[in-house]
């Protein structure tokens, strides 16, 4: 098959790695990538995944025409960008698989999941898109470590051609058909992580205690409340404790940069000091920052159909007065408990 990867950021060079052991694969980059495709020219490592990919063939930017004869294209790029690059490729799909990875909700005046938003443009597609969920941090998948996901879509046929060709020996595919609360379940697992990460601030911010109590009870409460905002958009509980929920939470436990932005907070710092911080680590665009707020007025949607209470989502809330009402996140924490 031809694969080609739509976005040169870590994850999308990283599957150039499980995806060329039995597949062509070519990999185009965003104006964003640029520099990073000038190094991976040079034979270079790719400086996000420290590793070389593993390409038959690399596309600049005005050179997107290139990538669309692909049997399997892969949108790899954050949320922020799914949408303007689908809308530059829609007219030429046919019927070709079509792979999301970012973990976010789309705002299109009601929030949806990337899928979701997808199918709005293209009814026709419903069945030819698929969606990675599940643990897989770029690096290690760009090491062949071993790494397990989900790949979730309404298609038989897609779900048996991702399978067939994409799987690896150590790049696990599970299959299922619950692509909206596999969806769902991601995008809530970029904002929980931020108040998960609180804990690590708040026990350098007591002089370094340890506060492992106090991690069970925050993974708990969002694991809960994924749950019940999964199965209020219509996925299954299984998705949350399987490899898309809970596999995915452990994994991105203390690296990830919502983790980064989480643990400022804890440690004290206002929302604005702590994205100037990032920004002045180099770090780029923290997808549960602006996710808590889609997930909030998701919530209230459901609640408005009745489909689930605001009440039982108090750690959403919590997250939400942090971000972006200037409430501090030992207040929310003390609040909960
Ligand atoms: N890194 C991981 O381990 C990992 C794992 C699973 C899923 N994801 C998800 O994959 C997505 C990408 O993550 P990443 O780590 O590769 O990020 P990255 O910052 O390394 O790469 C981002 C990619 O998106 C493109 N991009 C960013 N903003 C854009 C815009 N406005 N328009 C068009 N293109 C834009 C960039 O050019 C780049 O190709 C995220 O949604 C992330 O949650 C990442």
């Amino acid at each position: 098959m031809k694969v080609a990867i739509l976005g040169a950021g870590a994850m999308g060079s990283a599957l150039t790695i499980p995806y060329s052991e039995k597949n062509e694969v070519v990999l185009w980059g965003t104006e964003y990538d640029v520099p990073i495709l000038e190094k991976i020219r040079r034979g270079e490592k790719h400086p996000r995944i420290d590793e070389r990919v593993a390409v038959n063939d690399i596309l600049n930017p005005d050179e997107l025409d290139k990538a669309l004869n692909a049997d399997i294209l892969v949108i790899a790029v954050s949320t922020e960008g799914v949408m303007p690059i689908f809308e530059q490729i829609s007219d030429s799909l046919k019927d070709q698989v079509i792979i999301t990875l970012a973990k976010g909700f789309i705002d299109e005046g009601e929030i949806l999941t990337i899928p979701q938003a997808i199918w709005h443009e293209r009814k026709d597609l419903k069945r030819n898109i698929a969606a990675i969920t599940g643990p897989s941090i770029a690096k290690e998948v760009a090491k062949k470590l071993p790494t397990h996901v989900v790949y979730s879509s309404l298609g038989d046929r897609t779900l048996k051609v991702v399978k067939e060709y994409l799987e690896t020996d150590y790049y696990r595919i599970s299959l299922t058909h619950d692509i909206v609360g596999c969806e769902t379940a991601s995008a809530l697992k970029n904002v929980y992580s931020i108040a998960i990460a609180w804990i690590r601030g708040i026990e350098s911010r007591k002089g370094n205690v340890t506060m492992n109590n106090l991690k069970g009870i925050i993974v708990t409460q969002a694991l809960r409340e994924i749950g019940t905002l999964v199965r209020a958009n219509g996925g299954k509980t299984e998705t949350v404790y399987d490899l898309t929920g809970i596999g995915d939470l452990i994994a991105t436990f203390r690296g990830g940069r919502n983790g980064m932005l989480g643990e400022l907070l804890g440690k004290g710092y206002d929302i604005d000091s702590a994205l100037k911080e990032l920004e002045r680590r180099g770090v780029g665009v923290v997808e549960g920052y602006v996710n808590a707020e889609r997930a909030y007025r998701l919530a209230e949607t459901l609640d408005h159909k009745g489909k689930l209470k605001m009440e039982e989502l108090p750690l959403l809330e919590g997250i939400n007065d942090v971000l972006y009402n200037g409430k501090d996140a030992e207040e929310v924490i003390h609040d909960l408990f």
